[in-house]
């Protein structure tokens, strides 16, 4: 069996400027694979060319088993697209844009129509379906979006930071519809810059920094590259904090922020040992916090980046 996508050697630059060099990546059909990375790494620039929005300086492409270069217009009849600017068209209801797009594939008047209700019911806009879409929240556009492009039965689609903006409920909501559209036997190619969403939803992730692929696996694999956890402790005293540094030896100590990281794995039996070594120097430990490795570490690990920045987003759902 094929692959969905392949890709070996590709390379873009915009003028003096090299954006993706050399990249290599397969996606296995009815897989959610992730392209994690930093603003500005790349990853629209690669679903722009894999999807043939734009066109590679080199490299080799088969999309759903089709020479990209070689056909591009049977790649377009096999994908969807849904990227970061929406294709909906505020001044229509939710129910005209589906028509529309529905016209654009030639279905046919009562078979545009049952198209289009089928996905408002799909998609929780039922209601709404008869509203004028600039009215619609940011979820429900998204959400509109999607069933746009779902109107022509694309086998493989992109998403590009399809949750980008949205608020935690909505970003829920967004990632359960995509899980049923690859239960459908859809094959997924999310871009996103939040690990959490990577880690939800990807079968596999591919971290992209200046151009290049740094990391490739399963989430679970790309967490066995960090080191293992650790207990972070916190003190309010800097006495204390020397005597709990002499008594944990092992142990990374930050002596502005009185924070010492003892290594690990998070296990009870390991928990109980360091209590138990916290109680015999009596020590007054102010908070205590273990830590496993997530994806935060890995993509720290690998890009050298901090994702604080991503992390604040994903919670507070505003913009990027
Ligand atoms: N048409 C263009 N002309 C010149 N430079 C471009 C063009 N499109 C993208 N770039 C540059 O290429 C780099 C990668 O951009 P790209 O949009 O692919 O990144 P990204 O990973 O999708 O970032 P973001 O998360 O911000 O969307 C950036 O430095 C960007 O400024």
């Amino acid at each position: 069996m094929s692959a969905a996508i392949e890709v070996r050697g590709l390379r873009k630059s915009y003028g003096d400027k090299l954006v993706l060099d050399g990249i290599d990546l397969t996606v296995a059909k009815g897989t959610i694979f992730s392209l994690l990375g930093p603003n500005g790494a790349g990853k629209t620039t690669a679903v722009q060319i894999l999807s043939t929005l734009s066109t590679a300086d080199a490299g080799e492409i088969r999309v759903d088993g089709t020479d990209l270069h070689q056909d591009p217009e049977a790649v377009r009849a096999a994908i969807g697209v849904t990227g970061q600017f929406s294709a909906v068209d505020g001044l229509m209801t939710g129910r005209e844009n589906l028509i529309l797009m529905a016209d654009l594939y030639h279905l046919g008047r009562s078979e545009a129509r049952r198209r289009a209700d089928e996905l408002l019911e799909r998609f929780d806009l039922v209601e709404a379906g008869g509203k004028m879409a600039m009215t619609y929240s940011g979820g429900m556009k998204r959400r509109l979006d999607l069933a746009m492009t779902l109107v022509g039965r694309p086998r493989i689609i992109f998403l590009d930071e399809p949750t980008t903006g949205l608020d935690p409920r909505s970003r829920h909501d967004m990632w359960t519809m995509i899980r049923d559209l690859v239960a459908g036997g859809v094959t997924v190619f999310l871009t996103t810059q939040y690990l959490e969403e990577a880690d939800e939803l990807a079968d596999r992730i591919a971290v992209l920094d200046h151009g290049r692929l740094v990391a490739h696996g399963t989430a679970a694999e790309l967490k066995r590259l960090v080191p293992g956890g650790h207990v972070r402790l916190r003190f309010t005293s800097p006495a204390e904090f020397a005597l709990a540094g002499q008594a944990l030896p092992t142990a990374v100590a930050n002596s502005e922020s009185l924070v010492l990281q003892v290594p690990n794995d998070g296990s009870v039996h390991s928990l109980r040992d360091l209590l138990a070594r916290i109680d015999d120097a009596s020590l007054e430990v102010d908070e205590l916090t273990v830590h496993t490795p997530d994806l935060d570490d890995v993509f720290f690990a690998v890009t050298g980046q901090s994702t604080q920045h991503e992390a604040a987003l994903s919670t507070d759902g505003t913009t990027k």
